[in-house]
């Protein structure tokens, strides 16, 4: 059974989703990139990072948000078409983005993965990692799974990362057809 190309883990921030994609790394039985939009911003200057970590403004002249969440986007299709897979995390909160990415992957096999975790949980999380602006998740919850079809869901509520990645490797090895990303694509070109 061949692999997908491209999994996409989406859910909000602190649900799991790069603990999971770490530890499904390391399991899948063909080498994935692990991309994100953190892959950009971690290439912004070491000051404006500390800023948009801690949810602050940045000023510097250059910066633009819309920009960077492009660049992401447009790098993926490259990627892919230079002979790589790519396992992408996102907190997709923007159906404009979500429209974006889904299109530049239309043609490649992709597997949409729904990360669910009570929000609570999340919340905690959020607090003591530490390295997130507080309030992300809160905000985040009520849109981020909003006009997603999913292939598969999973919940971290409650489960170690390492036994979440065992499950879907499984899942992700066993599954003949992948049709959320075509859905949700057709969805969200349909109604809006
Ligand atoms: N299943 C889990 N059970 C308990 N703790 C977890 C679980 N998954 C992740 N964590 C912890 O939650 C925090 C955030 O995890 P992680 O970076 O994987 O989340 P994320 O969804 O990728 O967040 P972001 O979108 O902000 O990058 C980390 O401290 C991690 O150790």
């Amino acid at each position: 059974m061949s692999l997908p190309q491209v999994i996409i883990l989406n859910g909000t921030s602190s649900s799991g989703k790069t603990s999971i994609a770490k530890a499904l790394q390391e399991l899948l039985p063909q080498q994935y990139l692990n991309f994100s939009i953190d892959s950009i911003l971690y290439a912004l200057p070491e000051t404006d990072l500390q800023l948009m970590k801690q949810g602050k403004t940045i000023t510097r002249a250059g910066y633009d948000w819309p920009s960077l969440v492009r660049g992401y986007h447009y790098c993926l299709p490259a990627l892919l078409q230079a002979g790589c897979h790519l396992l992408i995390d996102n907190a997709w909160c923007d159906r404009n983005e979500k429209r974006e990415l889904l299109t530049e992957l239309a043609g490649y096999s992709v597997a949409l993965i729904g990360v669910q975790c009570d929000i609570e949980v999340a919340q905690a999380r959020e607090q003591a990692r530490g390295d997130r602006a507080i309030g992300l998740v809160e905000w985040q919850a009520p849109i981020v799974h909003q006009d997603m079809t999913y292939d598969l869901d999973i919940d971290t509520t409650s489960i170690e990362p390492q036994a979440l990645a065992i499950k879907l490797c499984d899942q992700i090895r066993h599954q003949a057809m992948w049709r959320g990303a075509v859905e949700t694509l057709e969805h969200l070109n349909i109604y809006n």
